[in-house]
């Protein structure tokens, strides 16, 4: 059905199949077309939606197969193991915030269930294949940028307080106890040039109760990819590596969503976000910046700055730039009317308490207020 995949470099075997879950979500869509273009044979996996066919299409490609599956049930878990026997296995299923704060069953059936499935069908494999797991910086929860001078490593402990950061610590726990070689790699904050970042109420809302002076390091979803592809075939296996942009990525949470905005022409859109509280460590969101210089070195995967990413949205948006333009000020009261501070007039950010109302309980920590 398709040609062999290139052979493998001096560093190391090269996996025939790679079976990529959550393959036509954000970042599985960018991988799978990394692997290709690398020239593997890929085994894709999603939900059997409309949205993620479209996505299996337009990557269509004669090395690529999909395999639709619900990775929440064991048994079809065990079938996509056995028919596709990978060599490797990239995995990047997950439910993400705010949808698992919505749905914390679902979180923790996806984001560690699946996880234990998967790890137990690879390794009944007469070979076991290369795990590379997806997961987040979240699992250091809140980082009060006036308490924390340092930037996140590896080594930094883990404290995880949300239903997200919680579910993929226990995944990642699960993977370092597995039989086989694994890579695991936690993402900053993903982005996209070309659309594709879910961008509903919920994701406006949870946005608008973020502390504006937080501090994030985004990363572009094709640098990302290249991660991804990298952690195939390292020798630096059981490592953990994370995965951000160049030092033009770190920023505070509202420079990223008004550069954002402005690239596409929307102005001033977003109404002014609140300070996170210097005296409350707990009240923040858990991203930071990090300290990317060995999974650079090992995974050389920095290539799109950000200045380099606005560049190209404005590029793609063109003239609907001059149209989106007068649309400012009315999107701005919407999303002033779409925050859960909308009528609230205290001075800081209180973001985990802000959006209970409309998606739930998110912690599975208590706060020390
Ligand atoms: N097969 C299968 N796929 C699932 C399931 N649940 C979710 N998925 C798929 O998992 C994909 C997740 O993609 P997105 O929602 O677009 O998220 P992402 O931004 O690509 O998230 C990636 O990065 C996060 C860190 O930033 C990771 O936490 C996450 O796991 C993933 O790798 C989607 O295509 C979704 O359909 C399931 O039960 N089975």
């Amino acid at each position: 059905m398709s040609t062999a995949p290139q052979s493998s470099d001096s560093n190391g075997s090269r996996p025939d199949t790679v079976l990529v879950t959550g393959a036509f979500g954000l970042v599985g869509a960018a991988t799978v077309r990394r692997l290709l273009d690398e020239g593997y044979r890929v085994a894709a996996t999603d939900l059997d939606v409309p949205a993620n066919r479209r996505v299996a299409r337009k990557l269509g490609d004669p090395h690529l197969s999909a395999h639709w599956a619900d990775l929440t049930d064991p048994n079809q878990v065990d079938d996509l193991i056995s028919t596709v026997a990978p060599t490797a296995i990239v995995h990047l299923a997950g439910i993400i915030p705010p949808q698992c704060y919505r749905h914390p069953g679902l979180s923790r059936a996806v984001n560690v269930d699946a996880t234990a499935s998967l790890l137990r069908a690879a390794g009944n494999l007469a070979a076991a294949p290369r795990f590379v797991q997806a997961s987040s910086i979240a699992v250091y929860g809140p980082r009060n940028p006036h308490r924390h001078n340092d930037i996140l490593t590896p080594d930094t402990p883990i404290r995880p307080v949300d239903v997200y950061g919680t579910h993929k610590a226990e995944a990642e726990a699960l993977v370092r106890a597995a039989p086989l070689e694994w890579v695991i790699l936690r993402l900053g904050g993903v982005m996209t040039t070309t659309g594709g970042l879910a961008v509903n109420t919920d994701m406006l809302h949870f946005q608008a109760a973020l502390p504006a002076d937080g501090r994030i390091q985004t990363v572009d979803v094709r640098d990302v990819a290249t991660a991804f592809a990298a952690a195939l075939t390292t020798p630096a296996v059981r490592e953990i590596f994370l995965i951000a942009g160049d030092s033009s990525h770190r920023q505070q949470q509202h420079q990223v969503r008004d550069s954002v905005a402005a690239a596409l022409g929307l102005i001033d859109a977003f109404p002014p976000a609140r300070p996170g509280n210097p005296d409350n460590d707990e009240a923040w969101f858990a991203t930071d910046w990090v300290d990317t210089d060995r999974s650079h070195r090992v995974l050389a995967f920095q290539h799109h700055s950000w200045p380099d990413m606005l560049d190209e949205i404005r590029a793609k948006v063109g003239p609907l730039h001059h149209l989106l333009r007068p649309a400012a000020p009315l999107a701005r009261v919407w999303l002033n009317w779409l925050s859960p501070y909308h009528g609230d007039h205290r001075t800081y950010a209180d973001p985990w308490n802000a959006i209970r109302p409309r998606l739930g309980n998110s912690l599975t920590q208590p706060e020390q207020h």
